[in-house]
């Protein structure tokens, strides 16, 4: 799940890009893989930095002074199609027709389809396993139908329409067309989140922003602000004029993706009308319900305790309702980014005990509710469960907001293959038994969605509990997914194994990208 970014500004002689890099850091947490600005300036040119890394790490001082322009588009990536490459790093850049560059939150998955089309059809060269890049790539197709030198807003539109057309799945994309402006569009069922903002400046001007969560536009000042419809787009040009939105494509079922608030966005963004940090407190009152209709006279819980981060808002409520003490057991370093969307198995296991420490004080003796938002691999279930009998609690009980997750995340959450879910195949009780603990309580799904519900959204994509997907999807695209997922994995070890492919080259790695690879317009690599 990424995060994206665009600004426009009207002082034509100001450079956009700082504001980018700022703006990158309130949406880290929605991606830690990669990060890329482009800007576009003087004569219509564009101007990249970017690379694997966090933002910080990759838009060092230097680099950020070569980004010249008043206008550009930033990309926080979190890699759930193809592998984390350099040359996947996003924004993506197509030189024809007119020079477009696009950064895509989501995940489209009719990929293979796009694939085709692309080469037999309209006979674009697609360098890396992308799903982002076939999307940029059927847009500037749509545009050069038009066949001409220059195009203005009706056909940016047009070109949307036909686009949204050919692609399924899920996005939320911002766009650029060099000299020309900024794009925004969301996918029709708006699974992924995308807003949009206006700041008044001093002088009576007005600066533009689109961006994944409401936090960004608030912290930069752009407080006139709406989130986009689900297949509506937004064209902002550089010239100042009025932006101009369309409705693309009829909207279809309005199903933003629950996960967003359960886990993904910041408790201090509101998607869609809905406050994540709210939403998160009512899940802390419906799981407590759960919990005591779930828990026996003899299962009393002493304390609860938080895993931090994410789950400290619900975990917080659920004592307030449970009326038992709250405590923070595990603290957190905060050096340690997010261990779930971290690429590698390995890396993440490790990670959770670099990143959470128990103080024996909180859990010796006691019967302790360890809060979690979710249980996805169990990978941090599992070590916190330890922890907490490592640290002296007699009884070990875990919560989680969200009901068990039995299936592939196919719309940008890299939850991992299903046999690789703690819950895939098996009740309750064996989960609790996987992960060490007394007794596992999660969180029932029509709750769930009670907690985040609307007046404006009666339905959520929720297909990571049911297996029923809002796009439906291409036939084998789950086995594809899980097949690629495999094979960079094992391309991974096979490489941390020291195993050169050059004189040891297994079959089934012939086709994979290795994990740094060059390109001509997409080049993962940067020049101090
Ligand atoms: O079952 P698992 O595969 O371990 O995944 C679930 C865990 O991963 C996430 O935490 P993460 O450390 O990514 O982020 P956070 O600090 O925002 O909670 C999530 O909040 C759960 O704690
Ligand atoms: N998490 C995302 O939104 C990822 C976008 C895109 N599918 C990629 O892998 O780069
Ligand atoms: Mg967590």
């Amino acid at each position: 799940m990424c995060g994206i970014l665009g600004v426009v500004v009207a002082d034509q002689r100001k450079n956009v890009a700082s504001e980018l890099f700022e703006g990158a850091m309130f949406l880290q947490h929605r991606g830690q893989d990669a990060a890329g600005i482009v800007t576009s300036g003087p004569k219509g040119r564009f101007y990249q930095c970017k690379g694997n890394g966090m933002a910080r790490d990759v838009f060092t001082q230097s680099r950020m002074n070569n980004l010249i322009g008043n206008m550009g588009i930033c990309h926080l990536r979190y890699p759930t199609a193809g592998s984390s490459a350099g040359s996947e790093a996003q924004p993506f850049y197509v030189n024809s027709p007119y020079g477009i560059t696009l950064s895509h939150n989501g995940n489209l998955v009719n990929s293979n389809e796009l694939r085709e089309y692309l080469d037999e059809v309209v006979h674009r060269h697609i360098n890396t396993d992308s799903d982002s890049e076939l999307l940029i790539n059927i847009f500037a197709a749509e545009l050069d139908k038009f066949n001409k030198s220059r195009v203005n807003n009706g056909d940016l539109f047009s070109a949307l329409t036909g686009t949204m057309d050919m692609i399924r799945g899920a996005y939320a994309c911002v766009a650029m067309l060099a000299g020309y402006g900024i794009i925004g569009f969301r996918d029709p069922n708006g699974i992924r989140p995308l807003l949009y903002g206006e700041r008044t400046n001093k002088n009576g001007t007005t600066d533009y922003m689109l961006a994944s969560e409401s936090v960004v536009l608030k912290a930069h000042g752009f407080d006139k602000f709406r989130d986009i419809k689900p297949g509506e787009a937004v064209i902002i040009t550089k010239d100042g004029a009025k932006p101009e939105f369309r409705q693309v494509m009829a909207p279809k079922i309005f199903a933003p993706d629950i996960f967003e608030y359960v886990y993904f966005a910041r408790p201090d963004s509101v998607l869609d009308g809905v406050s994540v940090y709210r939403s998160r407190i009512d899940m802390g009152v419906k799981l407590a319900e759960k919990i005591q209709r779930s828990l026996s006279a003899d299962e009393k819980i002493d304390v609860v305790i938080p895993v931090p981060d994410t789950a400290r808002t619900s975990a917080f409520q659920c004592s307030v309702s449970l009326n038992v003490p709250y405590r923070e057991g595990f603290v957190k370093n905060r050096y340690v980014g997010r261990t779930f969307i971290m690429p590698d198995q390995q890396e993440r296991r490790s990670s959770v005990r670099r990143k959470l420490n128990a103080m024996d004080s909180e859990f010796q003796g006691r019967n302790v509710l360890l809060v979690d938002d979710s249980i996805v691999r169990g990978t941090t279930s599992k070590e916190i469960v330890a922890m907490a009998r490592e640290a002296g609690a007699k009884k070990v009980f875990f919560a989680s907001c969200a009901p068990p997750i039995r299936f592939n995340h196919i719309y940008g959450i890299d939850l991992a293959d299903t046999k690789a879910l703690v819950g895939f195949n098996r009740d309750e009780d064996e989960i609790a038994s996987v992960i060490g603990a007394d007794k596992v309580i999660y969180q029932d799904l029509e709750d769930l969605i009670d907690c985040c519900k609307r007046d404006e959204i009666q339905e959520f994509e929720v297909g990571v509990f049911n297996g029923k997907y809002v796009t439906g999807i291409e036939d084998n695209y789950i086995q594809e997914l899980e097949k690629v997922r495999a094979q960079n994995q094992r391309m991974k070890e096979y490489r941390a194994r020291g195993m050169s492919l050059d004189t040891n080259v297994d079959q089934e790695f012939v086709d994979v990208k290795p994990d740094v690879d060059i390109s001509i317009h997409n080049s993962g690599d940067y020049n101090e």
